[in-house]
């Protein structure tokens, strides 16, 4: 290559060959910039941190929900409760598909009633995994009000169920797939869409 041709860049929503994993359409720094923003939106939906718990759907919606705490706690200086709420025995179809081993649900000590939870995950899509989520929140106690986070909102809800915060509505094919990679589980953050017509 001529020494003083431009270097070739990446944009985020160019295929990614390191990974060859689909279409990047977040890196780690558009990750961050979300969550950060959410944060910020859940703190003027709420007036403030007062009554927060933040409850992360596993398995990935449990360390965003990690993150969003400690973002919220870095803009506010105040702690604030966060745990995880497993869906698995919610879900309406158990029937149909092989049992999945529950994962850990953990409600902060703080507990439930009368907080303003806001339910966190990483994908919202049919809405079936947050119409479980109401169900298993609701056997622990009655909470003030209750919001939801996500970090990806692809559509093709089945359900009346919308986010209060979205990091990035992304229009989808049904036949995509949306993957959400978090270093806490993964080699790296990202979000990749793969399959469907390209
Ligand atoms: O709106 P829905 O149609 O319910 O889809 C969204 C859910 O699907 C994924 O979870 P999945 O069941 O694949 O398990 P995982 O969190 O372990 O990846 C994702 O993490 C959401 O929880
Ligand atoms: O594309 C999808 C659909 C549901 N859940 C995901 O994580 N991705």
């Amino acid at each position: 290559m001529c020494p003083d041709a431009p270097v070739p860049t990446r944009s985020s929503s160019e295929t990614d060959p390191a990974t060859d994993d689909g279409r990047t359409v977040l890196g780690a720094a558009d990750i961050s910039r979300a969550l950060r923003r959410i944060a910020h939106e859940i703190l003027e939906a709420n007036k403030g941190s007062d009554g927060l718990v933040l409850l992360g759907i596993p398995s990935r919606g449990v360390p965003l929900a990690r993150r969003l705490a400690a973002i919220i706690t870095e803009f506010e200086g105040s702690e604030i409760p966060v745990g995880s709420l497993d869906i698995t025995m919610y879900r309406d179809d158990l029937r149909r598909q092989p049992t999945r081993a529950p994962m850990p649900t953990q409600i902060p000590d703080s507990g439930v009633d009368g907080r303003t939870v806001v339910l966190v995950d990483d994908v919202l899509y049919s809405g079936r995994t947050v119409r479980a989520a109401l169900d298993a929140l609701a056997d622990h106690g009655r909470p003030a009000a209750v919001r939801l986070a996500v970090l990806v909102d692809r559509g093709h809800r089945e359900l009346p169920i919308r986010a209060d915060h979205v990091g990035k509505n992304l229009p989808t094919a049904q036949t995509e797939k949306v993957r959400v990679r978090l270093a806490d589980f993964d080699e790296a953050d990202s979000v990749t869409i793969t399959g469907g017509a390209r």
